[in-house]
């Protein structure tokens, strides 16, 4: 980033807000996603790295909260985007209580590969969320081995296809491989990447690589809406689709990526950008999400939620110090 447009740790500091939001279940693992939230001259930004990564990866995270804080969103062409219902991994009974959440919802997510949980559990998960909805997708977050995710894969599409197959395993080495063990098969299933590009050093690698027909990406930990924009530019360049998606954002990060999305030149299928309704509370009134699309449009915390669902003082001085050294790498 420009040096002179990166805000000063003290401006940073003034326009920061830490909220913590509970989950309606549990996701990756976590049943409170904590945001740091900077209000600047162009709106809102949301500076929200797992705890878990690192200073320098979560940079990213921090150049992308203060684009859309201080620059705002790249020239749009278009005004809603199709969003895809997000199933995480609970029971097959709690299927349709999920799935109420994402109204008109024409294409499902489900997580799979699920630590704990068994190939039948992501069966009978996939089988229910089948009879809801027209195109369904799996995540399993690389949890499958190669011979695992054949397995898998193959079971899971025995009856009906499957739109694509999200991180089935982790290395890009694996996903080249996996790919060429279901061509052979004659298991049509697409290979999405996903952790492949968001925590790699270069996003391009695994498609140059022939491991994936799509790549999922996120505004934040590729640096903003519009590094966004200029990577899913070079992906057409190998015919890779993309699928913009949240980073399990609070409303002013899922804004971001909605206008990130109406930013490209193509959009083909549904984003993963309707996470809103896994948050038992969030910072702004929740998007209606109406006949499977939601409409972009700047988001301006109300004042009143983001006091009660402010992160103890511990967590906030944590989140501080945090963008302190993350802005060190700007
Ligand atoms: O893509 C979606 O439908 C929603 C976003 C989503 O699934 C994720 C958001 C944040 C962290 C990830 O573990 C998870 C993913 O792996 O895609
Ligand atoms: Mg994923």
């Amino acid at each position: 980033m420009n040096p002179e447009a990166v805000p000063s740790a003290d401006e940073l500091r003034a326009a920061a807000t830490v909220v913590a939001l509970p989950m309606r279940v549990r996701f990756r693992g976590i049943t409170v996603r904590e945001a740091l939230l900077l209000r600047g001259p162009a709106g809102w930004g949301e500076f929200a790295p797992f705890p878990e990564y690192g200073d320098v990866e979560a940079a990213a995270w921090l150049r992308s909260a203060i684009e859309s804080a201080w620059e705002g969103p790249p020239a749009p062409r278009r005004s809603s985007i199709p969003v895809n219902a997000t199933v995480p991994a609970v029971g097959a009974e709690q299927v349709p209580e999920i799935l109420a959440r994402f109204p008109g919802a024409r294409t499902a997510k489900v997580k799979v590969a699920e630590k704990g949980q068994s190939l039948s559990d992501d069966l009978a998960r996939v089988a229910a969320v089948r009879e809801h909805v027209d195109h369904v997708r799996v995540d399993a977050n690389g949890g499958w081995t190669v011979g695992e995710a054949v397995r898998a894969l193959t079971a899971l599409t025995e009856d009906a296809p499957l739109q694509y197959a999200e991180q089935p395993c982790a290395t890009v080495d694996e996903l080249v491989e996996l790919r060429n063990r279901l061509a052979e098969r004659g298991t049509g299933v697409p290979i999405a990447a996903d952790e492949s590009i968001r925590r790699a050093d270069d996003p391009l690698r695994v498609v140059r690589a022939g491991a994936a027909d799509v790549a999922v990406v996120k505004v934040a930990p590729l640096g903003g809406m519009r590094a966004l924009v200029a990577l899913a530019e070079e992906l057409a360049g190998y015919g890779a689709k993309v699928v913009v998606s949240s980073a399990l954002d609070t409303a002013v990060g899922i804004g971001a990526g909605l206008s990130a999305a109406a930013a490209l030149p193509e959009l083909d299928l549904a984003c993963g950008l309707g996470t809103g309704g896994l948050l038992a509370e969030d910072v702004a009134t929740p998007r209606a999400m109406v006949g499977g699309v939601l409409d972009v449009a700047a988001v301006t915390p109300d004042p009143d939620r983001l006091a009660g669902l402010a992160a103890s003082p511990e967590r906030t001085s944590w989140w501080l110090d945090r963008l302190d050294r993350c802005r060190a790498f700007l």
